[in-house]
């Protein structure tokens, strides 16, 4: 039973603030527990990274200090949130708030396709969070389906972007620093290569497109059951497949903004600015829905109560044990 597992290897401080049962995800850098809250019963989920499943030390500490550093550094509704961190000599353990609705992955693919209102909720939600993250100076870079959470069982809900171990934060690079002086003496090479070196913001629009496909069309737009070329090679020629019974109800402008997303040369694919222009998500009734559940009336009241309050500037909220939570 629970109380036998081995609860010994986990840090102290941990095991006391919170009760780690069974495992509800695996990733590449570890797995996620149920965890319970001693004080309140309050569910959490503990992602648990091992330092040493990374093939090289440097690697390792950078990927999963990075990861944390974002992950404690953004605000955004649409982004999963920290609550603790602990570590030990060989991993660490992130406390995140417990989306109940599980991946994105296993809800697609219960319900074979979702209807194109649910897909552009969900999309208008991703494209927020990573509008976020591109004006923090942070890329992505590994955005898919398990990546991205639902808050509850309704189709209707928030949604939460996780897993920035691939992120990177923009840096003022050397590269950048030479490109800004006189270019007269440097060697071609310096700009194309350049061109192609740095993960540009719109390799997260191209995933962006990826996540769409499959929202709406409930299956991958390169796959290996798609013809005889190999997927890298339908990526690099931009070659998807939308099969007519799957995509034949999926309306004209959704499927614009598919195919203005998976173009190849990162310079004429849209971006996520021209996505949040787009008009198939110029839709009211969808954008109070975003709006509401992103900004929530209730957490508004207490951020106006906060405003009216006597000291200087505001505040920020502190993250109480969740008493201010409805
Ligand atoms: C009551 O116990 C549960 C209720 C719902 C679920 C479905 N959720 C999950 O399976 C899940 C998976 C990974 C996650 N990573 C970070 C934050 N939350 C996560 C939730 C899992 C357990």
């Amino acid at each position: 039973d629970l109380m036998s597992d081995d609860q010994s290897s986990l840090p102290r401080e941990l095991r006391e603030k919170y009760l780690l049962t069974r495992r509800i995800g695996t990733g590449v850098c570890g797995e996620v527990r149920l965890a319970f809250q001693r004080s309140t019963c309050r569910k959490v989920a503990v992602k648990i990274i091992n330092k040493k499943n990374f093939q090289s030390e440097g690697m390792a500490t950078r990927n999963a200090t990075t990861e944390i550093e974002i992950l404690q550094r953004v605000d955004h509704p649409c982004l999963i949130k920290t609550e603790d961190f602990y570590q030990t000599d060989d991993s660490y353990y992130i406390v995140l708030e417990l989306m109940e609705g599980g991946e994105l992955f296993h809800r697609v693919k219960s319900q074979q396709q979702l209807q194109e209102n649910v897909a552009k909720l969900y999309f208008y939600q991703m494209l927020s969070a990573v509008q976020y993250l591109h004006s923090n100076g942070i890329i992505h870079r590994d955005l898919k389906p398990e990546n991205i959470l639902l808050s509850s069982q309704e189709d209707v809900c928030l949604i939460k972007v996780t897993d920035f171990n691939q992120s990177r934060i923009l840096e003022e690079s050397v590269l950048m620093r030479t490109l800004c002086g006189t270019p007269s003496y440097l060697a071609p090479e310096v700009f194309t290569q350049a061109s192609t070196t740095g993960y540009s913001l719109a390799v997260d629009a191209w995933s962006l497109g990826v996540l769409l496909f499959v929202c709406l069309g409930g299956y991958p737009p390169f796959h290996e059951s798609f013809g005889d070329k190999s997927v890298t090679d339908q990526i690099i020629l931009g070659e998807f497949t939308m099969v007519p019974s799957k995509w034949r109800h999926v309306s004209d402008q959704a499927k614009d903004v598919v195919r203005r997303l998976l173009v190849v040369d990162p310079s004429k694919r849209m971006s996520i600015e021209a996505a949040l222009q787009h008009a198939w998500l110029q839709d009211q009734g969808m954008l109070e829905t975003a709006h509401r559940l992103m900004y929530p009336p209730g957490e508004d009241a207490a951020a106006v109560s906060m405003q009216e309050a006597p000291s200087g500037g505001p505040s920020k909220r502190k993250r109480g044990d969740g008493d201010e939570e409805d």
